[in-house]
């Protein structure tokens, strides 16, 4: 990594709100940097500091301690103007500009760098045009706002970020109103646009298992302890990836990649492929009606589907079930 892919550091940085004996820290002792090209998405419990982290990015409040540069250049020295030039942010409040088209909102994002009379020259439209393509919403470019579902207006909205051309772009749980495809379909997108674009792209997401598909690195912020950084894989791996879930009751899968709620079910004899038995375990987990400790061996198979459950109390009996949910009402 040359010096120049870094567009975001910052070392020992404190953050928080208030001045002198007003002051409350949130974090401290944080060292972050963001590269070009790479997704890095921020994670943590509610309420742990997120926003504040990305408002002290954007330069909205200063550090408490630290200084942060942006392209070798000290934050604080870098004037509104210039600053909306090189960092384009979405937040998650929904836009109440029902009347404007796609494209005008998209041109909107032109601002920092037309002049007093907002006129576009050639070189802005060819920014909106890209933006439009790279975010796949030409087929809409026309259509007033109120009338977007939330997973275009958010399509547009990235667009509107990324017409703005800046070198780094925040987003604030740009997933956070959708359903799974356009979940999946907003994060993908993102991180084409930081690989092939070479944009640096900070997402705040509450997504775990998609943020884990997608991301470059993780940031996990966690009450009370240093920001914990590295690729997915690696925080999976090592067990950090816990740090997100600090319940006693919650366990990360490192097999699965899901999160698994913890209970003493001691399993009996599982027999099948393992994907079955995977399924089979949650089923036992989740349903408590069911008596595991009075079953000795559950064999379980495809094709056909069917469940058998081997029972040795006072003598040996089986039953065959052909879907979990014979089984649960059987
Ligand atoms: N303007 C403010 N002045 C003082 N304290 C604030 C301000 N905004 C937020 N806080 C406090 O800072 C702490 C961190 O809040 P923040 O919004 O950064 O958390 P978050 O991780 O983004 O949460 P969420 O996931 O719920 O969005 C909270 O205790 C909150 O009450």
């Amino acid at each position: 990594m040359s010096h120049l892919d870094i567009i975001l550091q910052a070392d020992e940085l404190a953050i928080g709100y208030g001045k002198k004996s007003q002051a409350a820290t949130i974090a401290k002792d944080m060292s972050i940097k963001l590269e070009k090209g790479k997704l890095t998405c921020l994670l943590g419990p509610n309420g742990v500091g997120k926003s504040t982290l990305i408002k002290t990015i954007m330069g909205q409040i200063p550090p408490m301690k630290g200084k942060i540069e942006l392209n070798g250049k000290t934050l604080s020295e870098i004037g509104p103007k210039e600053l909306s030039k090189r960092i384009a942010v979405v937040l998650t409040d929904k836009v109440r500009l029902g009347n404007l088209t796609v494209l005008e909102l998209v041109a909107l994002g032109r601002t920092p760098h037309t002049n007093w009379l907002g006129n576009l020259s050639e070189q802005d439209h060819l920014k909106i045009d890209r933006a439009i393509q790279l975010t796949h919403i030409s087929y809409i470019q026309d259509n007033v706002l109120s009338e977007l579902s939330d997973g275009q207006l958010q399509k547009v909205m990235i667009a509107r970020a990324l017409a703005q051309d800046g070198d780094l772009l925040i987003l604030d749980e740009p997933t956070a109103h959708l359903d799974l495809i356009n979940r999946f379909e907003v994060m993908q997108l993102l991180r084409s646009i930081a690989h092939e674009e070479k944009k640096s792209i900070l997402v705040v997401t509450h997504d775990l298992e998609i943020a884990i598909d997608t991301a470059d690195e993780f940031w996990l912020m966690q009450c009370g302890l240093p920001l914990v950084k590295g690729t997915p894989e690696d925080l999976i791996i090592n067990g950090q990836i816990n740090l997100l879930l600090p319940s006693e009751q919650l366990s990360f899968d490192k097999i699965t990649g899901k999160v698994l709620i913890l209970n003493d079910v001691s399993y009996p004899i599982l027999e099948g492929d393992s994907y079955l038995i995977f399924w089979m375990k949650l089923f036992l987990r989740k349903n408590h009606s069911v008596k595991v400790n009075e079953i000795s061996k559950i064999s379980i198979k495809e094709s056909p589907f069917s469940i058998k459950i081997e029972t040795q109390q006072n003598q040996f009996r089986f039953e065959t079930f052909n879907d979990f949910k014979s089984y649960l009402e059987g």
